[in-house]
């Protein structure tokens, strides 16, 4: 057993693998527990994988009796905030119930460190302005309730079995690794950046915008994007501030700016000279026109610097795993 071995549940999707290659490289031993329902297996590169769910106990008690686990990083939920509007108990289910089952497991083995992948959707809907962490958490749709519940949960087991948590509540990851190797590939693709790239790639006939009546400056949404490695970077660091003996918390990942769809696909004609047939449609269920977050708490306490803080950088990184794997991972 090495003393240097981190779970990671949910290491074959976007945000997990990406964590993997990260920990990886700053000499982590990332164990990753994946059921493969969104996760694709040719994205575990850099450590053991164990294809199981965080529902079943048995397999929980596997991993952690055969490893020396001094930390869970848990990416493991459903993320599409439309399904969860249409098939909210599929949410709850696997976000809510089944990391329950993950806590009773490190409860039962000892391991009492978490870091857990929150959302800025456990806010619901904004002023407009960056918002920070104490900002009115009011979520309204079920995907944003299963992250909130999550963090009311994690503050009751830290008092009753202190095991410490830090709640990360991302805003809107994007981009790609850098060095090519590892991208965003969700089947079916329902995030904006990765479908505007497959339609610069001609593999859609065009893009839907959906809404362009939002209050905004063009009426179209403005989200905050984050780059992956930038979320990656803050993972470790608040982990590595669990294994000193620090405290837990939550903190918004952000850039404290937000771009809207239009400025996004604008951006991406720019950096892949395609033209980008858009059609406008209706609203979609669940969205709100403004989410932008203030990280100022990360960077104060956990030393966060982001790298890819600029749009183009982390589209660029974007377009170029997808131009190198356009059908994404083999199955
Ligand atoms: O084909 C598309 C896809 C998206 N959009 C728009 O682009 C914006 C961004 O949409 P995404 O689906 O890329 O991202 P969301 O903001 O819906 O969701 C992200 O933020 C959520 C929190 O609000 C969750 O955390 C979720 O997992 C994360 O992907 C939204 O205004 C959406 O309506 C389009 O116009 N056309």
């Amino acid at each position: 057993m090495a003393d240097n071995e981190i779970l990671v549940v949910g290491g074959a999707g976007y945000i997990g693998s990406h964590m993997c290659k990260y920990l990886w490289r700053r000499g982590y031993r990332p164990i990753v527990l994946d059921n493969l329902v969104c996760g694709h297996r040719a994205a575990v590169q850099w450590g053991p994988f164990i294809q199981g769910d965080i529902g079943d106990p048995e397999t929980l008690d596997r991993v952690f009796s055969e490893y020396d686990i001094k930390g869970v990083l848990h990416f493991a939920a459903y993320t599409c905030v439309p399904e969860s509007v249409d098939i909210p108990l599929k949410y709850y289910g696997n976000n809510v119930a089944n990391t329950i089952n993950l806590l009773q497991g490190m409860v039962r083995h000892g391991v009492n460190r978490l870091i857990f992948s929150s959302s800025c959707a456990t806010y619901g809907v904004s002023d407009g302005t960056p918002m920070s962490e104490d900002h009115v958490q009011h979520p309204i749709t079920p995907y944003g309730r299963t992250k909130w519940m999550v963090e009311q949960i994690l503050d009751d087991v830290e008092s009753a079995y202190g095991l410490r948590a830090v709640c990360l509540r991302y805003f809107n990851a994007a981009g790609a690794d850098p060095d090519g190797h590892l991208g965003e590939d969700h089947r079916p693709e329902t995030h904006l950046i990765p479908i505007i790239i497959k339609t610069a790639l001609g593999q859609r006939d065009f893009l839907s915008v959906y809404g362009d009546d939002y209050p905004t400056r063009d009426g179209t949404c403005v989200r905050d994007y984050i780059h992956v490695e930038d979320l990656a970077q803050a993972h470790l660091l608040a982990l590595e501030r669990l294994l000193a003996g620090g405290p837990g918390g939550k903190y918004n990942l952000g850039n404290g700016d937000g771009a809207t769809v239009r400025e996004v696909i604008e951006r991406t004609r720019g950096i892949t000279q395609a033209s980008i047939p858009v059609r406008f449609e209706e609203r979609r269920p669940g969205d709100v026109p403004v989410l932008i977050g203030s990280s100022e708490k990360a960077i104060r306490e956990l030393g966060w610097r982001p790298q890819y803080s600029d749009l183009d950088a982390i589209i660029e990184t974007a377009w170029n795993w997808h131009r190198r794997y356009p059908d994404g991972y083999p199955e």
